[in-house]
This record gives C-alpha cells, sequence and structure tokens, in this order.
C-alpha cells in the first residue's frame, strides 16, 4: 500500500555519495561495486559525478557499506565521500522503497570482510538552537564506541574498523536528530587502503 507523508515528515533517508578509486582501472572499481552490492532495497542513479540512494535507513547504511567495502577489497587506495540527509522539507510522498521489511540484504555477504578505514564526519542538526550540544554529545558517542581519533575544525576524525565505524555513523545519525528537529545532515570522508595508513590497519 502506497504512504502519504506530509511535506518535511518523510523518513526517508537520502544518500550522495562519490566513490574516487586511486587506480588505472578506476571505472571497473565504482561499476564493479555499484553492481556488486544487492541494491534491490533502496532507489539508486548514478552520474558522471556522483550517486544518490534514498530508503529506509537500514538499508541506506546496509547498501553503502557494502559498496564500500567492494570498492576497497580490490586493495585499490579509494576515498568516499557522501552526505546523509533526513527530514528536508521537500523530501516527501513518492517513496515506494520504504515499504520494503527490514531484512539487511548485504550484511550477511559483507560481516566477515576486514578493513581499516580512516575518516571524518560532521553533523549538522538543522535548524536546532542547541546544535552544538548534539554534536558534543556524538563526539563523546564516538569515544565510548572507541573510533574517535583526534578532533579537527570543521569536522571530527573517526578510524578503526571499517564496520565499528560505519555502526557508529548510522547510530549518531539516528540520535543527532529528535522528533522536533527532524531534518539533519551528515557528512562523511573515507580514506581507505592509504599508503599513509601503513601500521595503522
Ligand atoms: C559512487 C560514484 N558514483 C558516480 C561516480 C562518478 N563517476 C566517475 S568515473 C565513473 C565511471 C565511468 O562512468 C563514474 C560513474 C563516482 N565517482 N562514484
Amino acid at each position: 500500500m502506497e504512504q502519504v507523508f506530509s511535506c518535511g515528515t518523510s523518513p526517508i533517508v537520502g544518500l550522495r555519495f562519490s566513490l574516487h578509486p586511486m587506480a588505472d582501472n578506476f571505472i571497473e572499481i565504482i561499476k564493479g561495486a555499484l553492481r556488486e552490492a544487492d541494491t534491490s532495497n533502496v532507489w539508486m542513479h548514478t552520474d558522471d559525478v556522483s550517486t544518490v540512494m534514498r530508503g529506509k535507513q537500514i538499508h541506506v547504511f546496509d547498501t553503502v557499506r557494502a559498496i564500500v567495502l567492494y570498492a576497497a577489497k580490490t586493495g585499490a587506495h579509494v576515498a568516499f565521500n557522501g552526505t546523509f540527509s533526513i527530514g528536508c522539507p521537500g523530501d516527501s510522498a513518492g517513496d515506494v522503497f520504504l515499504e520494503k521489511d527490514d531484512i539487511l540484504l548485504n550484511e550477511p555477504q559483507i560481516r566477515e570482510i576486514k578493513q581499516y578505514v580512516s575518516s571524518q564526519f560532521a553533523l549538522y542538526p538543522m535548524n536546532n538552537p542547541d546544535y552544538m550540544s548534539v554534536i558534543y554529545t556524538e563526539v563523546a558517542r564516538a569515544k565510548e564506541h572507541g573510533v574517535f581519533n583526534e578532533s579537527m575544525h570543521y569536522a571530527s576524525g573517526l578510524h578503526g574498523d571499517i564496520h565499528q565505524v560505519f555502526t557508529f555513523l548510522e547510530e549518531s545519525f539516528t540520535h543527532a536528530r529528535s522528533d522536533q528537529y527532524k531534518h539533519l545532515v551528515m557528512t562523511v570522508n573515507m580514506s581507505i587502503n592509504s599508503p599513509s595508513h601503513k601500521g595503522d590497519a
């Protein structure tokens, strides 16, 4: 049955992201990762700059985690950047992918893949006058999860096992919004298989 959401109350999560493999066969790595992941629980469209993905939060995070891991397991040095958004006032209706069940389609295939990642994330709790305390709470959560790396201007550094980092990012994306402040944006940059990481992995 089609669900109808009034303006700004759609629980759909949107993600726009790019992969930048630093390898001659970058086309194969990008297209291969997009193809290898099971994307049947999300709506996805790729253009010459980026890929957009929309759906239930659990499926967006499950699918992007798989895409990043499939690019990573080629061994190439890969950069990922993505912007997650929920509650955008313009985001409403027509979202059939919200009717999918909660069974994760990628998790069983990717859970055993080991990968170190160094990343930076930033939260933008839109319209929330208390946004700095939201951000401090989430930085404290990163420390509790054991993935916090360092403080920096305009972002916070996260690193470690990529599964732990993605699990933290999804939890943080859930907690940094509220019924009152529904619109949240989160940016994530990841560096994978970088020669700078020798000894960290
Ligand atoms: C996730 C993701 N989606 C799209 C692009 C843009 N892009 C750059 S090269 C290439 C393959 C040749 O068409 C594509 C699609 C990207 N970098 N990462």
